[in-house]
């Protein structure tokens, strides 16, 4: 049986396609009760690995398991899982009401879950119209009450604010928010960190179908160090003033300003005051979010070789995770090469969790489920969204 945690763990999953490598040892734990952005670029490898979660690809190496289990030892996934990777392939002159009765059916629960989930997702007045004529994002609304209708506990959702409008992906969000306050636990990918950066808890970036940070978007925000850019009326005096303050982080950028780290713009104005020398423009500089997302996911379409790095050392956030399972963000002084910045430390986190067993995968008779006939208008696998009873 299940542990009934809710929790999902992606043990050193690595997924080969001839020479393509999809996914490379990639190891990460989504929580209950909170919803986790899995966020890289376009062919990064996040549907190969939700796939693979979802038991619809059998991993090269390593393992994916909810629950304590992999996917097909589930019993009735429907109820445990709730998934989307594709919202299409509806039957296109079926009702939404009657696509989703077809899944109610399949996953034993009763029809009357179809109007509820409907009215869930906003489409209550749309249950009669054909699903072929919806738009992208009834689809996608179409496709969550599919993922929902077994009341899951484990929501899986891949690009789902794909097609949304505005108001879609704030209701969205509000919706992800509350079903994980519940207790549940929800993956979602993107490619865009602004997409999901309200939504999510914490995130897994990957490129090249490696990890790149794994951690809440408050640590890798901490991360970030700003300078104070600075042009003074005495750049030497300035320095000085800062050094007998006991300012380290000090160096002169090539327009001749001096760039000065450690502490804010407030400080470097009180030292220059108290030296008598005048400050002609001061600035704070800090990397936003979705700029160190860019440089950390860059590599993957530079053709510099299976392991780019995007600062030109070693990549020290590929591979599994160090000892305490954690891949720090980037250094600042990997943001601001000419910098020496100390290093970060962060929270150990448990991984992989303790008394987990030796990666054994897939089961002996887990390729025998993959090949169950589906139950009649039964729709392939992750075509459209499903309940899980793949
Ligand atoms: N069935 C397959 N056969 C061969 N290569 C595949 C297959 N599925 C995926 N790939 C390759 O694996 C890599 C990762 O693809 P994947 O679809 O997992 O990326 P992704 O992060 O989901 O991308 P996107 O954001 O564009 O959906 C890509 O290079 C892709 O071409």
């Amino acid at each position: 049986m299940h542990d009934g945690s809710g929790r999902i763990v992606v043990q050193n999953l690595t997924k080969q396609f001839g020479p393509v490598t999809a996914v490379q040892n990639l190891s990460f734990t989504v929580e209950p009760g909170s919803v986790t952005g899995f966020l890289g670029p376009n062919g990064a490898g996040k549907t190969t690995t939700l796939r693979m979660l979802l038991g619809l690809v059998t991993p090269t190496a390593g393992i994916g398991l909810i629950n304590g289990q992999p996917f097909g030892n589930l019993g009735n996934p429907g109820r445990v899982v709730g998934a989307v990777l594709e919202a299409q392939g509806f039957h296109p002159k079926r009702s939404a009401r009657n696509h989703l009765r077809v899944y109610a059916a399949a996953i034993g629960v009763p029809d009357q879950a179809a109007d509820h989930v409907l009215e869930l997702v906003g489409l209550g007045q749309a249950a009669h119209r054909k699903a072929g004529a919806f738009s992208l994002g009834m689809k996608q609304r179409l496709a969550l009450a599919t993922a929902l209708l077994g009341d899951p506990q484990v929501l899986v959702l891949d690009e789902p604010a794909n097609g949304l409008d505005p108001e879609g992906i704030a209701w969205l969000r509000t919706f992800l928010q509350s079903y994980a306050r519940q207790g549940r636990t929800v993956l979602i990918s993107s490619h865009l960190l602004a997409e999901v950066e309200q939504t999510v808890d914490q995130v897994v970036i990957v490129s090249r179908g490696q990890t790149m940070y794994y951690g809440s978007l408050d640590q890798l925000r901490g991360s970030q160090r700003s300078r104070v850019l600075v042009q003074p009326s005495d750049a030497s005096a300035l320095v000085t003033a800062l050094q007998a303050d006991g300012v380290t982080g000090i160096e002169q950028v090539p327009d001749g300003r001096l760039a000065i780290s450690g502490i804010d713009a407030k400080q470097v104005a009180d030292s220059a005051l108290k030296a008598g020398v005048s400050i002609y423009g001061i600035q704070e500089e800090r990397v936003d979010l979705e700029q160190l997302f860019f440089q950390l996911t860059n590599g993957q379409y530079t053709g510099a070789g299976p392991n780019p790095n995007p600062y030109g050392a070693p990549n020290p956030y590929a591979g599994p995770p160090n000892q305490s399972g954690y891949y720090a963000p980037p250094t600042p002084s990997q943001q601001f090469p000419s910098q020496q910045f100390p290093s970060q430390q962060f929270p150990a986190q448990q991984y992989p969790p303790q008394g987990y067993p030796p990666a054994q995968y897939p089961p002996q008779d887990y390729q025998q489920q993959q090949q169950q006939t589906p139950p009649p208008g039964y729709q392939q696998p992750g075509q459209g969204g499903y309940g899980g009873g793949v």
